[in-house]
């Protein structure tokens, strides 16, 4: 569906939102909670990414449409991999096939597993008979996506003997392994992340355990972008939050300081602050660590019409859509000054923002979602804005909250 959408037109805003739980932490405590039934889960997100990963640990044969969720698709390849006895096929989006996913099957090959592919070579569909897998050491590359890392780990304790990765190359997206590992400790399973060597123990139950899903960062993001682009003096407070988060994507507190806003922490919530410090000219940020706000940095320093230099984006081609080519366009159509290459996009600050531009989301959730908060500055279109159910389908609803005008056409 098309929308039209204008901001509020009191940009001094004042209220409280509530966000579905974290996608990422959703999905890998759902499949925790397959391997060891004694772990409940509280705050699920109710994305499209999690439901599908939810129906689809469900299954025992037969075929697996994980549509566009990329966690998904990579964890349940390990998650079936290991399961003997279940025979499935795994596919999804259109997307999803053109998505690589060589470098965990070759792994989990390597370990024993019985996959195949369906149709091209390197990427699903994929075809996996479950096996008893005994060995317990692998090497991989690391620098293409951290979720064939995290697959592999999170099976790691159900394995036989547990698991050594050897990873190879530059680690990218570091964060979400650490979050797989804290996860696994939290349920009682020792890890060790030192160097290029991760270390898992076997595990063969654990005791009742209670994972609490903190609310989705990346989600979060949207909000650091509309208080950014807000008047000073604008507070808007988000649950459930804490300090010591295990997403890397919190590293927003810090990187929205340079656009005026300020966190606190308070208790399971955080409130932002738009103050009236100057918006930093100078806007320099490797994302290697957090590639899924590097859409929202983009479009918020073109709203507040100060240029970015993005680096470590190297991952962005191969997500729901290549990200850099799809900001590259949008923001084009805007009037932006941005150049962009395989791994950085540069954006020069803007001169001025063309009213009434209809944004393409190309199947991807963070389009639709990173250009939304520019309603702040202009009045805008977006196309087939439901792509946001994949992590967060309240948003729409959450941005009238905010007194956003949205007008379905
Ligand atoms: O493990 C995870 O939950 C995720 C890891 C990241 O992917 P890459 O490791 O492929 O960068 C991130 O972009 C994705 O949204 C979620
Ligand atoms: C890249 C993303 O998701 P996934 O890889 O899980 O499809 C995302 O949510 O930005």
């Amino acid at each position: 569906m098309k929308l039209h959408l204008t901001g509020p037109s009191d940009k001094h805003l004042n209220e409280i939102i509530t966000i579905t739980g974290s996608k990422s932490e959703s999905n890998r405590s759902l499949l925790l909670a397959a391997l060891y039934p004694a772990i409940s889960i509280e705050n699920l997100s109710n994305s499209d990414d999690a439901q599908v990963m939810e129906q689809g640990l469900k299954i025992t044969e037969g075929t697996v449409d994980i549509h566009h969720a990329g966690t998904a698709m990579r964890f349940l390849t390990g998650y079936f991999a290991s399961q003997e006895g279940k025979e499935v096929t795994l596919t999804g989006s259109k997307r999803m096939t053109e998505r690589p996913i060589e470098i965990l099957v070759d792994a989990l090959k390597s370990l024993g597993a019985d996959i195949s592919y369906v149709k091209d070579e390197g990427y699903p569909p994929i075809k996996i008979k479950g096996q008893r897998i005994v060995k317990d050491k692998v090497s991989l590359p690391a620098n293409v996506s951290s979720q064939y890392i995290s697959s592999l780990l999170l099976i790691a304790p159900s394995l036989a003997n547990g698991l050594e990765l050897e990873l190879v190359g530059k680690i990218t997206s570091v964060p979400y392994i650490n979050m797989t590992l804290g996860l696994l400790e939290e349920i009682g399973v020792q890890t060790s992340f030192e160097g290029n060597i991760i270390k898992v123990s076997p595990q063969t139950t654990v005791t009742p355990t209670k994972l609490v899903v903190e609310s989705d960062w990346s989600s979060a993001s949207y909000f650091y972008s509309i208080c950014a682009l807000s008047e000073p003096g604008t507070e808007i407070t988000l649950s459930a939050y804490k300090k010591e988060s295990l997403q890397g994507d919190s590293v927003l507190a810090k990187i929205y300081t340079s656009f005026g806003v300020e966190t606190t922490f308070g208790q399971n919530r955080i409130t932002l602050k738009k103050t009236d410090k100057k918006v930093s000219t100078e806007n320099e940020f490797d994302l290697a660590n957090a590639p899924d706000i590097a859409q929202t940095i983009a479009v918020t320093c073109f709203g507040l019409g100060v240029g970015c230099h993005l680096t470590g984006l190297h991952t962005l081609k191969i997500k729901e859509t290549d990200r850099l080519e799809a900001l590259h366009t949008e923001l084009s159509k805007l009037g932006a000054s941005i150049s962009v290459t395989d791994k950085a996009l540069t954006l020069l600050p803007t001169k001025a923002i063309v009213a009434d531009v209809a944004i393409d989301t190309y199947n991807d959730h963070r389009m639709a979602m990173a250009f939304a908060p520019l309603a702040m500055c202009t009045t805008l279109f977006v196309n087939d804005s439901e792509v946001v159910s994949k992590s967060y389908p309240d948003f729409w609803n959450d941005l009238k909250q905010l007194h956003f005008t949205i007008i379905e056409l």
